[in-house]
């Protein structure tokens, strides 16, 4: 679905924040990009949809080469990549169902959308996403009246009213409380699974990753240093990841501490 092949991307003051990164993602596939703070996460996501140019290397979405376009061509590609912020740029005055269709914009031509008239259909799927998304009940609720956890949900239905085929995630759960996280994981890897989207999410907390991301990748330094599967992130792997440190809380299938104290991840699959 998605072919990344040897991507490299230097900036201009000489950084290399990409040093040849390859990675395939199937339909229905969401893998957790996770490393440590300058790994070159968000230069990876954003290199996909050429929000930042890479310096080398290609980018593949289903049969076509993203990297060898430009101008309409691009953004009728880019169409098919759908994007959660962190901090999800929602247009704070306008209400929860105008900011869905908001994703429409690009589609609605300049007329229509300068009055904000939107085809039934739009609307008709804005419903059906809010509804399956929990905030039918908020529709026309302003978007700063909203908690962090329904802006975040708001931000997931505006990216899919777009019908994406690929998601790109980044951060999605930074700001919010461990539970709401929980949820918006939850929700975020149900919905690739039932419109088989692939996905990448760009995620710091590696202990969520695990509780819900089948495969994650590992960056360090613009270099992928770990693919495979959640369960194969031992402390070894985390350090070659993130560096040393005590991982034996953190990483799959390791003991408890000494006082006896559960891990973490434990607790969470419990929970499930
Ligand atoms: N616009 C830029 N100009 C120069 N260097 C940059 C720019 N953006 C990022 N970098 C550098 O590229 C490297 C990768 O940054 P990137 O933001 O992709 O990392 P990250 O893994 O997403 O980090 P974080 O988890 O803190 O968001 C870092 O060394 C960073 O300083």
């Amino acid at each position: 679905m998605l072919r990344i092949q040897a991507l490299t991307k230097t900036y201009k003051n000489g950084e290399a924040a990409l040093k040849g990164v390859s990675l395939g993602v199937e339909a229905g596939e969401i893998i957790g990009l996770i490393g440590p703070s300058g790994a070159g996460k968000s230069t990876l996501i954003r290199c996909v949809n050429r929000l930042i140019e890479p310096s080398s290397g290609r980018v593949q979405l289903g049969e076509v080469e993203l990297t060898g376009l430009s101008g309409g061509a691009l953004r009728r590609e880019r169409r098919r990549i759908g994007m959660i912020f962190q901090e999800y740029a929602l247009i704070e005055r306008l209400t929860v169902m105008e900011n869905v269709l908001a994703g429409r914009l690009g589609y609605t031509g300049f007329w229509n959308s300068w009055f904000r008239r939107f085809a039934a259909q739009d609307v008709q799927r804005a419903i059906a996403l809010l509804e399956r998304v929990g905030l039918i009940d908020h529709i026309d609720k302003r978007a700063d009246a909203l908690s962090g956890g329904q802006r975040q949900r708001v931000g997931i239905a505006r990216a899919l009213i777009q019908q994406p085929e690929l998601l790109l995630v980044d951060e999605p759960t930074a700001s919010l409380d461990p539970k709401t996280s929980r949820s918006v994981m939850r929700l975020l890897t149900e919905l690739c699974i039932e419109n088989r989207l692939a996905a990448i999410v760009n995620i710091h907390d590696v202990v969520l990753a695990q509780a819900f991301l089948p495969r994650i990748v590992g960056l360090n330094a613009g270099i992928v240093v770990y693919d495979g599967p959640a369960s194969g992130l031992t402390a070894e792997v985390l350090t070659s990841i993130y560096g040393e440190e005590d991982w034996t809380r953190t990483a799959a299938g390791e003991g408890g501490s000494d006082d006896g104290e559960p891990l973490v991840i434990a607790r969470m699959e419990a929970e499930q």
